[in-house]
């Protein structure tokens, strides 16, 4: 990749120059002081003259990590906000979705930028090739840890609503974000509550074996040992979701996320 077509190295710099007026060239482009410095480094805007490290990751040969000099903290500084991801794990109708929903709602009323990414949601497109057998169950959470890093890389709060019934799973996902970042929330509402909830009627259809391998009925769900925070609920109707998103937004402000 060269320097476009009618485009030249000042008019590159330009936008960059541009975009914080607090900052010296050389904190924005990551410590390269001069024009030729940026050609012959990897600092963004400008190929490097030497050949750059190449890497190997699981089956991508030959690929490198571009960087860019607006980071997470510039997102962060511009949102007043900390990015995160606020993953709710537990049974089917425990109130995973209830939950996001009420603290999306809540984050927002304080002007704050939350993304859900819901299982169920998320299997109508990005995994809709996964099924629940217990690998595609491990890549269906896999890929949403993934997509929830992005976003708190962007600076949002991310809230990931999923079953994710096995710890190894959801602890990979914790190990993909910077400590603190990852705020596991385990649903803990007896099996006996969210099938008798049953809004949607599948727990009725895994009882005449209609559905197999459903959760909690003839499939594992492993609770979490060390969850940020437990909401238990141990009969039909207990804490309010509005109740229950304002402990996980109590969470959030002691640790700081709610400012940048
Ligand atoms: N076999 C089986 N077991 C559990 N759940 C099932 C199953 N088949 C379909 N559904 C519906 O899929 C929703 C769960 O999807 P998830 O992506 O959250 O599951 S997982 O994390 O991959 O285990 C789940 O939604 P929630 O009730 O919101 O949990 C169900 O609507
Ligand atoms: N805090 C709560 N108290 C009582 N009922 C709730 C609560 N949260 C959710 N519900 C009800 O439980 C059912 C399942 O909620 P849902 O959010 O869809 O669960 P999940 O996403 O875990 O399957 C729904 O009928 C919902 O209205």
């Amino acid at each position: 990749m060269g320097i476009c077509g009618g485009e030249t190295r000042s008019n590159l710099l330009e936008p960059i120059k541009a975009m914080d007026a607090s900052k010296t060239t050389s904190d924005i482009n990551g410590g390269c002081n001069a024009i030729d410095d940026l050609l012959t480094t990897d600092c963004d805007g400008f190929p490097g003259k030497s050949t750059p490290k190449m890497s190997t990751v699981g089956n991508s040969t030959n690929i490198l990590w571009h960087k860019c000099s607006v980071e997470k903290s510039d997102r962060q500084e511009l949102l007043k906000q900390k990015g995160c991801v606020i993953w709710i794990t537990g049974l089917s109708g425990s109130g995973k979705s209830t939950l996001a929903c009420a603290l999306s709602r809540g984050l927002h009323a304080r002007g704050k930028l939350t993304y859900i990414l819901d299982g169920d949601n998320v299997r109508h497109g990005l995994n809709s090739d996964l099924s629940f057998k217990a690998e595609d169950r491990a890549e269906n959470i896999r890929r949403i840890g993934e997509v929830a890093k992005l976003f708190a890389d962007a600076g949002v709060i991310c809230i990931a609503s999923l079953i994710s019934p096995y710890g190894k799973d959801r602890d990979a996902c914790r190990a993909l974000l910077p400590e603190g970042d990852f705020v596991e929330v385990f649903m803990d509402v007896p099996l006996q509550v969210c099938e008798a909830r049953d809004s949607k009627g599948l727990y009725k259809l895994a009882r005449a074996g209609k559905i197999k391998g459903f959760t909690g009925v003839d499939d594992p769900y492993e609770p979490p040992l060390n969850s940020e925070i437990v909401l238990q609920q141990r009969e039909e109707r207990c804490d309010s979701p509005t109740h229950l998103a304002e402990v996980v937004i109590s969470y959030l402000e002691k640790k700081g996320y709610l400012e940048a």
